[in-house]
């Protein structure tokens, strides 16, 4: 009964803070069900979002849909859950886990609040320390699992109200808008950053910590907020950077305690200029603290609480670049493969550190097109983003980042201590990359699988000489149908389907045919599409009907209704347009660029010119070679012959009508003549009527 008990008593002290559990197991609050809640003046808030997780997060059949991915984001939580275990830490209250968003508070515990303003210090460079230690954790997790989770960090101090909801799994936890706001803090940050608030910046800018102002940062529900970046650890009083809209003028070595490519390049032009005043991350310690923030040596780097490396009783052979070359070596704990791995032929390493087993690392869904499944989310905010773009957070789409200062910087070189000398499997046969460091071959297998992803160009096909032709002729032909199809369409037509194009062709020009009219020139409208496709280009074709109308309304003016007046007057008009080359030329040109329809505008301007026999219907070809006459136009069949012997029987004795086109051509100079001398004579009147009134008013 008692095991039993104390069973119980150990679980409800793992769900709920200390004080909480308590003040549940007090005989006074099981008679009194009230909602147990307690309200803060101060408590210091941090969100930690391990922001690519979910880009390593993939439910595999070799991962046994996705539990792997979960157990390494369980020992990551561990790993930091692990942390407040230390005397350190001991102000600090983890309150829950979010997706992979770690959420604690500092000044919960009634002996620990903040009470007043040194107090409020202390209790904010613990939670802040706890940051620095957090990612120390993820950097060890990362180095031992090839892997580059990021941890992205807000934190934010106010008031905040904390409670217990729920009867059956109840769940402490602490509400208030200092809590949305140290959420907002993460979510609008940047990977490898801690973002805080002004007040936050205000406790802790004259302690040993470095700032760079960020800027404005557009909140929701708040407006534009001042927040800072934690940069990293150093000296005290003043060393903030206010950067706000330009560069910081003195660098920090790291952003928010990582070192970046960027960082380190700052760090390493200051110390040519000047002797770094920087101490070493692990070396540092907070001013005015009584209580040791940071762990003793003697610990090997670990907390009293910390879980012991399986290999620390034999101290690893050191790396290729020595210890001292490498603080971080030994790493703290090699991770378990969490699912078979192909056959990897690894290269002999230059010491004999035991491999670490490799996990894949996180891969942006960019870079992969293959990988792709679902993702779990960090927080509420990246829950919501899950219908959204895969590549931006939540927090990017919710918010608009104002700020121009610090931009953000290139991600961290966390292989900055890593052994030098381990080689790089040639062929890893897998699909994640073996090193941080892409070789040509993991570039090259990556090119090959984005190649089989994507739906081959006919380039491709080309330069793998995997194209079938006839198959490409095929699918050519079918999509000029449907050029021609979309052109019929256009022209008015309710026929759409494939085989009524071909008919409509063959009745279109049928119905010259059965007038007598259809001119042999237009023999490749009348036949199967399929001959159309043989004897002309694309392009051609797809200029068909308007030049199959142009010839038409020629062919049914001129010679089917050859005596009609309407006939006469196209006559005319042709006859004149034949006669001024330049006029038809402009024409030509404004009419239609296609060559074609050029082709088709001179057909019919010889058509015009041409004399029909009723006799011998010679073909002659009354447009000159398309080659000489329209440079550039592609090779036609476009050859005008003179109508049909039958067809010219039809029209009436062509003579007359010539006689009365040019009886008519004379009668409409001469009429253009009297106008043109009328208006003259008008306007000489009004000159001298004007000239007459000049001289009057003179
Ligand atoms: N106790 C808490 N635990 C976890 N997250 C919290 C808690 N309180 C607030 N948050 C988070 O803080 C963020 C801001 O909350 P707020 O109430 O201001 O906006 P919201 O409209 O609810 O947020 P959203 O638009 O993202 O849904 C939310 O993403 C919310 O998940």
């Amino acid at each position: 009964m008692d095991a039993l008990q104390a069973s119980n008593r150990r679980i409800l002290f793992n769900l709920l803070p200390a004080h909480v559990a308590t003040h549940f197991l007090d005989n006074q609050f099981r008679t009194n069900m009230d909602l147990y809640h307690q309200s803060y003046h101060r408590v210091g808030v941090v969100f930690a979002s391990i922001t690519n997780y979910h880009e390593f997060y993939m439910e595999l059949d070799g991962n046994n849909q996705g539990m792997e991915c979960l157990r390494l984001l369980n020992e990551i939580i561990a790993d930091f859950d692990e942390l407040l275990g230390e005397e350190r830490f001991s102000a600090i209250d983890k309150i829950k886990t979010v997706g992979s968003t770690y959420m604690a508070a500092v000044g919960l515990i009634p002996d620990k609040k903040m009470a007043d303003e040194p107090s409020t210090q202390k209790h904010m460079a613990t939670l802040v320390e706890f940051v620095f230690a957090m990612r120390d954790k993820l950097r060890d997790i990362n180095d031992n699992s090839y892997n580059n989770f990021m941890l992205r960090v807000g934190i934010n101090v106010g008031p905040v109200v904390a409670g217990v909801i729920g009867a059956r799994k109840p769940q402490y936890d602490i509400w208030g808008n200092t809590v949305n706001v140290a959420s907002r803090m993460d979510s609008t940050g940047l990977p490898n950053h801690t973002q805080v608030t002004e007040e936050v910046y205000q406790i802790l800018k004259d302690m040993a910590y470095q700032f760079v102002c960020r800027g404005k940062v557009k909140v929701k529900g708040k407006g534009e907020m001042t927040t800072y970046f934690l940069t990293d650890r150093g000296p005290t009083n003043n060393s903030t950077h206010h950067t706000t809209n330009s560069q910081p003028q003195n660098p920090p070595t790291a952003y928010g305690g990582v070192a970046t490519p960027l960082a380190m390049l700052q760090n390493s032009t200051r110390r040519a200029i000047q002797p770094s005043r920087l101490p070493p991350l692990r070396e540092s310690s907070v001013a005015g603290e009584n209580e040791p923030l940071l762990p003793q040596p003697n610990q090997n780097g670990k907390g009293s609480k910390g879980r012991r490396n399986k290999d620390e009783d034999v101290p690893p052979p050191p790396p290729p670049h020595g210890i001292n070359a490498n603080p971080r070596w030994p790493p703290p704990r090699a991770f378990v493969p969490p699912w078979p791995r192909p056959q990897e032929t690894r290269q002999a390493i230059a010491h004999k550190r035991r491999a670490p087993a490799r996990l894949p690392r996180p891969r942006s869904s960019e870079s992969l097109p293959l990988a792709r499944s679902p993702r779990v989310h960090s927080s509420a905010d990246e829950l919501s983003s899950i219908t959204r773009s895969p590549s931006l957070s939540s927090s990017d789409e919710s918010y608009s980042r104002t700020t121009d200062a610090s931009p953000s910087p290139p991600r961290a070189n966390k292989w900055q201590n890593r052994p030098q000398q381990i080689d790089i499997n040639p062929n890893p046969g897998y699909d994640y990359p073996q090193n941080r460091k892409h070789s040509p071959n993991i570039i090259q297998d990556l090119y090959v699988k984005y190649r089989l992803n994507k739906k081959p160009s006919l380039e491709d096909k080309l330069v793998d000489g995997n194209i079938d032709l006839q198959k490409d002729e095929e699918k050519l032909q079918r999509s000029i149908l449907n050029m021609l199809q979309t052109s019929v369409k256009r022209d008015g037509s309710s026929q759409t389907d494939k085989k009524d194009v071909s008919h409509r062709f063959t009745h279109r020009t049928s119905s010259f045919s059965s007038s007598g009219s259809r001119p042999n020139n237009l023999k490749h409208l009348n036949h199967d599409i399929r001959e159309v496709f043989t004897k002309r280009s694309p392009m051609d074709v797809a200029c068909v009907p308007p030049f199959e109308r142009e010839i038409k309304r020629l062919l049914d003016d001129k010679l089917v209704k050859g005596s009609s007046p309407k006939a006469e007057r196209k006559d005319l008009k042709l006859d004149l347009r034949a006669a001024n080359a330049c006029v038809e030329a402009v024409r030509a040109s404004n009419n239609n660029s296609s060559p074609l329809h050029a082709v088709g505008l001179a057909a019919i301007t010889q058509l015009a010119r041409a004399e029909p026999s009723p006799t011998a219907p010679a073909a002659v070809p009354a447009v000159p070679s398309p080659r000489t006459d329209f440079p550039g136009v592609l090779p036609t069949d476009v050859v005008v012959d003179l109508p049909s012997p039958t067809h010219s029987k039809q029209s009436t004795n062509p003579k007359p009508i010539r006689n009365e086109i040019i009886n008519t051509k004379d009668k409409q100079e001469k009429d253009a003549t009297d106008r043109f001398q009328n208006r003259r004579n008008g306007s000489v009147r009004r000159e001298s009527i004007g000239v007459e009134l000049i001289v009057l008013r003179g």
